[in-house]
C-alpha cells in the first residue's frame, strides 16, 4: 500500500472468533458435517498475528469474539495449558486484547474462575465517573478508542446454565426460563419450533441489569454524539445467523439498539459461518465472523477494521470478505 496516499484511519482493530484451540487431532461439529481443526487453529491465530504486525496500519487493539479454547480441553485436563498457549500467542502481539466470553469458556472454567483468569479484560475498561462495568460478575464493559467512538463488550451468558453454580439463584432462574421453551431431556438439543430453537444450553442471554447498564452507556454516548460498536459472542440479528445460534433475548437487545442512534455496529461469533446484514431501520451493521476452528489450515479467518469518521473499512483474510460499512 502506498501509505502516503491513503487517508489515515482514526483507529484500527483486528477481529478473530472461535479459535477453539485444543491439542487434539481434527474432528467434526455435532452434525458431523463440518470439520474442526483443533490443533491447527493456533497456526491460524499465528497467521493473523503476523499479518496484523506487518500491516501498514497496525491494529490499536484486538477483539477476540469468544470460544478461545475448545470444551474438549476440560475432558483432557488441559484447560489451563490450552489457555496459556493461546494467550501466550496473543501476548506476542503489541496491542491489548479485548476478550469476549463464549460457551466454550464455560465448558472449561466457572464464571468465577474466568473472572480471575487472563480472559477477564475488564481492566481495559475506561475509568469514568459513570461506572465502567455492568456488575462484578458480568464480563461487560466499555472503552473509548478515540474521542467520538465507543466500544462495548457484552456478556451473552450472563443469563444461562453455563458457568453458574447450580445452587445459585441465577442458575435456577435460567433453568426455569429455558425449560419454558425447551422440554427436551438434553437441553443442548434444540426445541423443534424454529422460532424457539435458540433456547438451548449452549446459548444464553443478557440480564436486565446488563441491559439497563447498556441503555445508560448508550444514552451517554448519544449525548456525547459518539458512535458505538458492540461486540459479544452471540448474534442478535436473525439475518446473520441460523436461528439456533441467536441469543435467548435477542429482541430485547435489538430494542435497546433501536432506541439509541449512537450504535453503528454489532459483531459476534458462535456460528462459525461469516454473515453480514445492515438493518434497514437502524442502519446498524450486523457482522458475524467466520470461526477459526472450522477454517482449513491453508486458509485464514480474521479481519482488520479501519475506522474513519463516516465508515469502517473491513479488510478480510481467507474466508472473511472485504467490505465497506458506511455510518
Ligand atoms: N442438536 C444437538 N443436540 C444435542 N446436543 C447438541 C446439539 N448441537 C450441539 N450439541 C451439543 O452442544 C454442545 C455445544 O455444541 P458445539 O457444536 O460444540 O458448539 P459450538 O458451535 O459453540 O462449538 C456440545 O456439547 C454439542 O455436543
Amino acid at each position: 500500500m502506498d501509505r502516503c496516499c491513503k487517508e489515515a484511519p482514526l483507529f484500527t482493530f483486528g477481529v478473530i472468533a472461535d479459535i477453539q484451540y485444543a491439542d487434539l487431532d481434527d474432528g467434526y461439529d455435532y452434525s458431523r458435517t463440518r470439520k474442526r481443526y483443533y490443533r491447527t487453529s493456533l497456526q491460524l491465530l499465528k497467521k493473523a498475528q503476523k499479518s496484523w504486525s506487518e500491516s501498514d496500519w497496525k491494529p490499536d487493539f484486538i477483539v477476540q469474539l469468544g470460544d478461545i479454547i475448545d470444551g474438549f480441553n476440560a475432558a483432557h485436563g488441559a484447560s489451563e495449558r490450552a489457555l496459556e498457549t493461546v494467550l501466550a500467542e496473543f501476548s506476542s502481539g503489541s496491542g491489548p486484547v479485548h476478550h469476549v466470553w463464549g460457551n466454550h469458556e464455560f465448558y472449561n472454567f466457572s464464571r468465577s474462575a474466568l473472572m480471575r483468569s487472563g480472559l477477564n479484560s475488564k481492566v481495559l475498561a475506561d475509568e469514568s465517573p459513570t461506572g465502567t462495568s455492568a456488575g462484578s460478575d458480568i464480563h461487560a464493559y466499555h472503552f473509548s478508542p478515540v474521542p467520538g467512538f465507543r466500544f462495548v463488550i457484552m456478556d451473552a451468558y450472563d443469563v444461562g446454565l453455563l458457568g453458574r453454580d447450580e445452587s445459585s439463584e441465577q442458575y435456577q432462574a435460567a433453568k426455569d426460563l429455558i425449560q419454558r421453551f425447551n422440554q427436551n431431556q438434553d437441553l443442548n438439543c434444540p426445541p423443534g419450533r424454529l422460532d424457539l430453537s435458540r433456547f438451548t444450553k449452549f446459548n444464553g442471554g443478557f440480564s436486565q441489569d446488563q441491559l439497563d447498564w447498556l441503555d445508560s452507556v448508550l444514552s451517554l454516548a448519544n449525548r456525547k454524539q459518539e458512535k458505538v460498536l458492540i461486540a459479544s459472542h452471540l448474534p442478535v440479528h436473525p439475518y446473520v445467523t441460523d436461528p439456533v445460534c441467536l441469543a435467548w433475548n435477542f429482541e430485547e437487545l435489538l430494542a435497546i439498539i433501536r432506541s439509541h442512534s449512537s450504535v453503528v455496529c454489532y459483531m459476534a461469533g458462535h456460528t462459525h459461518v461469516g454473515a453480514y446484514h445492515q438493518d434497514e431501520d437502524t442502519r446498524v451493521h450486523h457482522l458475524t465472523m467466520d470461526g477459526v476452528i472450522e477454517t482449513p489450515p491453508h486458509s485464514a479467518a480474521f479481519c482488520t477494521i479501519s475506522v474513519y469518521s463516516d465508515r469502517m473499512v473491513l479488510k478480510g483474510s481467507g474466508t472473511v470478505m472485504d467490505r465497506v460499512c458506511l455510518f
